[in-house]
């Protein structure tokens, strides 16, 4: 149980849409330990969008349990989930989702500008990640003035800034060329190998789902069983 970062179980969720009701999820059971780099695969619609929102917090589950890092999080409110999420997600979008008009250092520095760390330890932590990224030469770019590959860099250092323990990342790679797609899969590896980090990655792309230790697939909003393992 303690090697668990996720422990799902009879996970389901559900929108009213009028007199319909679609259930994106429907009793999912899923445990992914800490430190894993997990690919979700599936077809268009099949759920795999609803599942991270719920991972993340950004969303609630309209049935079952949701565990991650020991902690209950289906039964927080949205606030407790907002303050918690702050704490445990780093979240990397396909595309980016950067401030066009702020640095790369200050596009990383957003996360930590509502906790209590002073401007030197803010300027350390987004310093390091930055480094980390293999972007500390480019910190007072701005993303028009950044490749692709380098904005997702920039956002894969604004996701981890915070020190989260899992990352959740949406199609990482699905607007790079296979270059800056690899160098994104690579670092993404670093992260779960040197630095313990749990990650779930959706992808379109059997390339991208090979970097991962695992792969699940995900079909009308249910698990496959016999997933293949690509590790
Ligand atoms: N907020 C919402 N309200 C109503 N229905 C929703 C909502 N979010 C998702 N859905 C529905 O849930 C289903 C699954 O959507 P989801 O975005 O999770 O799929 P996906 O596997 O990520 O698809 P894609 O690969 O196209 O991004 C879809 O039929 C979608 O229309």
């Amino acid at each position: 149980m303690n090697d668990l970062m996720i422990q799902c179980r009879g996970l389901s969720k559900s929108y009213r849409k009028g007199a319909t009701v679609v259930t994106p999820l429907e009793a999912l059971d899923l445990d992914v330990p800490k430190g894993e780099f997990l690919a979700l695969m599936g077809p268009s619609g099949s759920g795999k969008t609803t599942l991270l929102n719920l991972l993340s917090g950004i969303d609630s589950p309209t049935q079952g349990s949701l565990v991650i890092a020991g902690e209950e999080v289906a039964s927080l409110s949205r606030r407790q989930l907002t303050a918690w999420r702050a704490r445990h997600i780093g979240y990397i979008f396909q595309l980016y989702h950067l401030v066009p008009v702020l640095t790369a250092f200050e596009n990383v520095e957003l996360p930590l500008l509502l906790s209590d760390l002073s401007k030197k330890e803010r300027h350390d932590r987004v310093s390091a990640a930055l480094e980390l990224v293999g972007l500390g030469d480019r910190i007072h770019h701005t993303p028009t003035e950044l490749s692709g590959g380098q904005e997702q860099r920039v956002a894969i250092a604004r996701a981890i800034v915070a020190d989260p323990p899992l990352l959740v990342a949406d199609e990482p790679t699905g607007d790079l060329d296979r270059a800056a797609a690899t160098r994104i899969l690579d670092l993404l590896r670093g992260l779960t190998r040197d630095h313990g980090k749990t990650i779930v990655m959706v992808t379109h792309d059997a390339k991208a789902a090979a970097a991962a230790d695992r792969t699940l697939h995900l079909e009308k909003g249910q698990l496959l069983e016999n997933a293949c393992d690509v590790s």
